[in-house]
């Protein structure tokens, strides 16, 4: 019988049956014990603040108040950012994330997106001219791309910026209805600038798409300004607490100074000065798609929290009859859904925690004028975030279904958590179109290595001999695994090249040839994908410092994560025999050994992320386990139930029960 107060005993039994310290395993997973405090920290300074707890819980909101409220704690946080001296992003982003869980914010894209161009292709003037502003939420901004017609394609963006010598204007237009901006966030209702990327044409020459500051709406009444039609873009999947917008440009003149110009130019009698590399203007994709990779990991990691505790407390089904009901963590089909997804949520933020170094190094050496890496951190960037979106998306869902009805309510807190991390595959360049991205990379790769050309250190495993098998024995050696994932990456991207090659010879231009290979360039940059961020996880715990226990558990976990990638898509590492039926057999063996392994630490591996209550916001993820009493007391304060009977009662039901139905001819 489950208790209602204190801690539930079956998870305080998981709790005393771990092989590790949860403590040393936090320290490792945020990088030393002052920076788990530190976390603990902001964490506390946001769920202890009675501020954040005046509101009513996010699924009882209409959208309306999804948006009022969630701006009104965001211009908060911004406030108590600032008071608190909070000017580090990772503190940023660990306050943020405890004060408003997955609630995203009214006023993000000017944090994430619109400050960041400013200051990354922004001259020192423009700099000087708007950081300040943008500071201090006179100006508030957003970064206007996309366009109801284009999204992917940016080349293919139709909003236009003429430049006027005359003047000393550029004159924005947005010639015809695909070409208006359509989902960029905090458009709609909240922002009186933004950067839109158009079309340049200066002395009757197209120059392609470029950045310009366009203020779009009155910044004493907050009414849009001539020429600009704005608004939000409905109801959608998620994101009601954002009002994604719609906005039209008819002849609105802006100065010559707010074209960003820190790369790219145009003088004043109109002469263009081209970029050192056109691709610089992408900066601001590249950090977001950067910064998504841990997001996505922390999503996941959240749901396992969640899904992971919530087996240990839920009994079902008696074994044997008569007998005690099994906790459903008990079931292998459960462990077998659940256990890869912990693994997963692991190898994500080490893949996240790689990501976030890589960018600021990168970037760096770009600001101080090496360009060499961009097409390294393009080809990264672009890879982890579908990836890691991909998995980590697809990872929330199965958490969610492991836990049967209640998984379907608001209450698991895993439906928001869903919306929240889905649209990660689609906005900063959709998961397809990025993996495409990756494959040209490999493809060049691919034929560095032909030339006999050095290839950069992640990518000599291009090199590897295809006709080798796998050294796999019954020990399942964490390199022997790493090996499978570089031999099928392999020799997929040499398939790819192959089908190409194949489709060139039979006649078809280059651009058929891609198109007609791209399935399996995809297949090729997916495997790439899987491939380095399982050395990165098997990296990550055979070379980092750490306790001797944690080490050892997270081993196990580590390669569950790689055994099960491999038993799961078969198919490609068993295509030209690298691995024989035998070895075969020893890993799915192995799959259902670790499963067991790692059994008694599941609860202590996701209490050492660490996330307290008031971030999960699940009555299934309780630290306390007490599940049922939270789900009752959540249902009691449904405004469902606030009446003991609802107004509609006497309107419709009763009528129809005596047969009345005169109410519906009135429509
Ligand atoms: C361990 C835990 C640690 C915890 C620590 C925590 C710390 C955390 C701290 C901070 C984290 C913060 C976390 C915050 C979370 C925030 C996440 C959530 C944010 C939500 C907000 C999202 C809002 C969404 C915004 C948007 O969606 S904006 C619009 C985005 N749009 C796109 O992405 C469009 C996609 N399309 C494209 O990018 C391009 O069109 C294209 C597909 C790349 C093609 O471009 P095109 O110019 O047509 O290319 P080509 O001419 O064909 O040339 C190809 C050529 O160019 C190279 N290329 C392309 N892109 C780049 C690039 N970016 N850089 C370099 N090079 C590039 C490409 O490689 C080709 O090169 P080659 O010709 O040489 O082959
Ligand atoms: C919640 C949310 C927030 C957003 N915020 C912003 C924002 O702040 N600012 C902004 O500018 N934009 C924003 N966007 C827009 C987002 O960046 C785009 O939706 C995204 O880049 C995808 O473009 P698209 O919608 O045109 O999709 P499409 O390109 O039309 O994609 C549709 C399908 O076509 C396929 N496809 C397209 N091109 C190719 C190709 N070359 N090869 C193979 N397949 C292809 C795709 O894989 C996909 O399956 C946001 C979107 C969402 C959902």
């Amino acid at each position: 019988m489950a208790t209602t107060t204190g801690v539930n005993s079956d998870l305080a039994k998981e709790r005393n049956n771990s092989t590790f310290d949860v403590e040393e395993l936090s320290n490792f997973i945020y990088r030393g014990p002052e920076k788990v405090k530190r976390r603990r920290y902001l964490h506390n300074l946001a769920t202890k603040d009675p501020f954040f707890r005046k509101f009513k819980p996010w699924a009882f909101q209409t959208r309306e108040e999804q948006y009022e409220i969630c701006l009104q704690k965001h211009l908060y946080i911004n406030k108590k950012c600032k008071e608190l001296n909070l000017t580090e992003p990772v503190d940023k982003f660990f306050y943020t994330e405890a004060a408003a869980p997955h609630e995203n914010s009214p006023i993000g894209l000017h944090t994430v997106m619109f400050i960041p161009t400013i200051e990354k292709q922004g001259t020192e003037e423009q700099k000087k001219r708007w950081l300040p502003l943008a500071e201090s939420l006179k100006m508030i901004g957003t970064y206007a791309q996309t366009e109801m017609g284009h999204g992917t394609f940016i080349r293919g963006l139709e909003t236009t910026a003429t430049y006027d010598p005359r003047t000393r204007e550029f004159i924005l237009n947005s010639p015809t209805i695909t070409s208006m901006k359509y989902w960029p966030g905090n458009l709609g209702k909240t922002t009186n600038h933004c950067l839109v990327m158009a079309q340049l044409y200066t002395q009757g020459k197209n120059c392609g798409i470029h950045m310009f500051m366009v203020q779009i709406r009155d910044l004493e009444t907050h009414m849009p300004l001539a020429g600009i039609e704005v608004g939000d873009i409905g109801p959608k999947f998620g994101y009601g607490t954002n009002d994604n917008g719609f906005l039209r440009l008819s002849n609105v003149r802006i100065p010559r100074e707010n074209m960003l110009m820190r790369y790219s130019k145009v003088l004043e009698d109109g002469t263009y000065v081209k970029p050192p590399n056109a691709k610089i203007a992408y900066g601001s994709m590249v950090l977001v798609r950067a910064a998504i990779v841990t997001d996505a990991a922390r999503a996941l990691a959240q749901a396992c929290v969640i899904s992971i505790r919530y087996s240990a407390v839920r009994r079902q089904t008696e074994v044997s009859p008569g007998g005690e009901e099994a906790q459903i963590i008990d079931y292998q089909t459960q462990q077998y859904r659940l256990f890869p997804l912990l693994a997963t949520s692991y190898a994500m933020y080490f893949a996240g925690r790689f990501m976030y170094d890589f960018y600021l190094k990168t970037t760096a050496e770009i600001e101080g004028g090496n360009l060499d890496s961009m097409p390294q951190l393009h080809a990264i960037s672009a890879g982890l975030k579908a990836f890691s979106s991909w998995m980590c998306s697809a990872g929330v869902e199965t958490c969610r279904l492991c836990c049967g009805g209640h998984g379907y309510s608001h209450a698991s807190g895993l439906p928001k958590i869903y919306i929240d991390v889905v649209p990660g595959c689609t906005y900063e360049g959709e998961n397809n179109v990025m993996m495409l991205q990756v494959a040209r990379f490999l493809m060049k790769m691919y034929g560095k290595l032909q030339n006999g050309e050095a290839l950069p250190t992640f990518m000599q495993y291009m090199s590897t001999d295809l006709n080798k098998k796998s050294c796999m024995t019954e020990e399942v050696a964490l390199n022997c695994l790493v090996m499978a994932y570089e031999h099928r990456a392999a020799r997929m991207i040499r398939d790819a090249a192959a089908s190409m090659e194949k489709l060139v010879q039979s006649g078809k231009s280059p651009v058929e040839a891609w198109n007609g290979s791209t399935v399996m360039l995809t297949w090729a940059a997916i495997a790439h994908c899987h491939a380095f961020v399982t050395k990165l996880f098997v990296e990550t715990v055979v070379k980092s410092r750490m306790d001797s226990k944690v080490q050892s558990a997270l081993t196990s976990l580590c390669k569950l994560y790689a055994v099960h990638g491999i038993v799961e898509n078969l198919g490609g590492f068993i295509q030209d025999q690298f691995f024989d039926s035998k070895q075969v057999k020893i890993l799915q063996k192995k799959l259902m050994q670790l499963l067991a392994e790692i059994r008694p630490n599941a609860v202590a591996f996701v209490d050492a992320f660490d996330y307290p209550d008031e971030v999960l916001q699940s009555c299934l993820g309780r630290y306390d386990g007490q599940v049922y009493q939270a789900l009752y007391d959540y249902a009691k304060s449904s405004p469902m139930n606030e009446k003991e009977v609802l107004d509609s009662y006497y309107k419709y039901i009763k009528p129809a029960q005596n047969g009345k139905y005169q109410q519906y001819s009135k429509l």
